[in-house]
């Protein structure tokens, strides 16, 4: 089935790669099936130079044979499915998903609001992406260039907030899977969306408003954008953002996104953050904002703790021997790698996809999500040593740390560590303002030192800390490492694919 889809997706891109010589076979211009070729075309492209191309045409002529419009249509991912609910209620009556949550409902209805609109305007937002490319012709290209387009969607998108783990990026997943594939959508990590968005303004350089360009080429690519937790940390990203969004959804861009916080809370007390405070009303604008409202951690639902967090300083001989088991040889040597943008990152031991590091040189070191980014793609497996408790003293370092578990659980890579404390007990003396008011109702400054307490009061870390803890606890569960092996696999099966690809072509 697989091979039958990838011969039709070829056959259809080829199609319009030599402007749309090929014709769907007895059916409607637009009806949303995969083409087959007419006679006519099939002798124009019998007598093609390209190899390759007669090559999938003549597989996908016998493969189509043998399979009705139905299955060629899911084969090829031309149309979407039933929608997120009924997806939903699928596998919560398989037993994939606990049901029982009103709220995930509640939400679910939201986005299948959002699915049925989508589909209902899959045309005027351009969401498919071989019309798209037909329309995107030379001629347009110039004609957008010389006159500013402008061309709101019709469809409002979505701003989902709310309580860790309470199932949002699960539900977005979900609701993202559910539309076609041949749609032009892209479901990415915000903090990999704004690496992107840096490095495509860096290629920019010099133009007149490179975020407009870089808008227009995100907008090109996708229309529908669903970004994994919106989180704004830092200055850079705050002061560009509300200019980029109003590039792209001028452009036609459709965003879904998820997010602890509330819009209104987004970078709150940040740097130079009245600037900042116009992206919230140009969200607002465009996304219908919504709050799942559920309490319940779902990662504290899985198994209990599998993994290999030690608690105490003495695990750390312990912690270097599992890592040597892993990589399969005793004390192997430091590697330098290239993480992001030509920028290198020494690895004081890695081998076989995994790393050790002691604490400090991995978070009291100047690194972002762009250098743990980069990182897990060359590794699968962290070993770390020596996480300390955080307090005002280290702020910083528990902001990368933060950081750098996020960029972990979204690849689903493996962590080894020794800590000071537990999860919960790491962050103790990281509270919000109001926490810390709950504490001494005098609090006004950002810190606070109450004896031998080094409280820090910072709302952004403050609320961060909940994610973090929780996704260490589900980091630790049978589920999560057995979902990074299952990851691991694809990886690799994925490899000798396009491998054997290479050597056929
Ligand atoms: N109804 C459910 N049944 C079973 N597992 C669920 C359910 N909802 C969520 N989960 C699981 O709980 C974990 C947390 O869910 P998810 O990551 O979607 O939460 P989140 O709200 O995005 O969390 P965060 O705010 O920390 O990013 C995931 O492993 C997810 O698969």
């Amino acid at each position: 089935m697989r091979a039958l889809a990838r011969s039709l997706r070829q056959v259809r891109y080829l199609s319009q790669l030599r402007g749309g010589v090929l014709s769907l076979n007895g059916l409607g211009e637009n009806e949303k099936r995969p083409i087959l070729c007419n006679p006519a075309a099939c002798s124009l492209i019998k007598h093609s130079y390209d190899k390759e191309f007669r090559r999938y045409l003549n597989q996908s002529l016998v493969l189509w044979r043998a399979l009705s419009t139905t299955e060629a249509n899911e084969a090829t991912g031309a149309v979407g499915r039933a929608g997120p609910l009924l997806e939903y209620e699928r596998r919560t009556t398989s037993g994939e998903l606990v049901d029982g949550d009103s709220c995930q409902v509640d939400t679910l209805r939201v986005l299948q609001r959002l699915y049925e609109q989508l589909i209902e305007h899959e045309d005027s937002c351009q969401l498919d992406r071989y019309k798209a490319s037909e329309k995107n012709g030379r001629r347009r290209w110039l004609w957008s260039r010389l006159i500013p387009q402008s061309s709101y969607s019709p469809v409002k998108g979505l701003y989902l907030y709310g309580g860790v783990g309470t199932g949002k990026t699960m539900l977005m997943d979900l609701f993202y899977d559910q539309l076609p594939c041949n749609w032009r959508k892209k479901r990415i990590h915000f903090h990999d969306f704004m690496l992107s968005v840096h490095s495509r303004l860096q290629m920019h350089k010099g133009v007149a408003d490179p975020l407009e360009v870089v808008a227009g080429e995100i907008s090109d690519e996708s229309i529908l954008l669903c970004l994994d937790e919106f989180m704004v940390t830092d200055v850079a990203d705050a002061l560009i953002l509300n200019r980029l969004f109003q590039h792209l959804f001028s452009k036609g861009v459709v965003l879904v996104s998820t997010s602890n916080r509330a819009p209104d809370q987004l970078y709150e007390g940040g740097l130079q953050r009245d600037l900042f405070l116009p992206f919230i009303e140009t969200l607002k604008e465009r996304c219908v904002v919504h709050e799942i409202g559920s309490s319940t951690d779902y990662r504290t639902l899985g198994s209990a703790g599998q993994g290999f967090y030690f608690v105490g300083k003495v695990y750390s001989e312990l912690l270097k021997q599992k890592f040597y088991e892993l990589i399969g040889q005793e004390i192997p040597g430091p590697q330098v790698v290239e993480v992001v943008m030509g920028r290198q990152l020494q690895v004081p031991r890695g081998a076989n996809g995994c790393a050790y590091f002691p604490f400090e040189d991995l978070c009291d070191r100047p690194l972002g999500a762009a250098d743990y980014s980069g990182l897990f793609k060359k590794f699968h497996t962290l070993a770390m040593d020596g996480v300390p408790k955080f307090a005002l003293h280290n702020r910083t370092a528990a902001y990368r740390f933060v950081t750098l578990v996020d960029v972990m659980y979204e690849n689903r890579a493996r962590l080894l560590c020794t800590a000071e404390a537990s999860p919960v007990e790491l962050f103790e003396r990281i509270v919000t303002v109001a926490d810390a008011q709950k504490i001494s109702p005098r609090t006004s400054s950002r810190s606070q030192k109450r004896d031998d307490i080094d409280l820090c009061v910072d709302n952004v870390l403050g609320f961060a800390k909940d994610r973090t803890i929780s996704r260490l606890t589900e980091m630790n569960s049978k589920e999560y490492l057995e979902q990074h092996e299952a990851n691991l696999q694809d990886k690799a099966s994925q490899i000798v694919h396009e491998k054997s690809e290479a050597i056929q072509t």
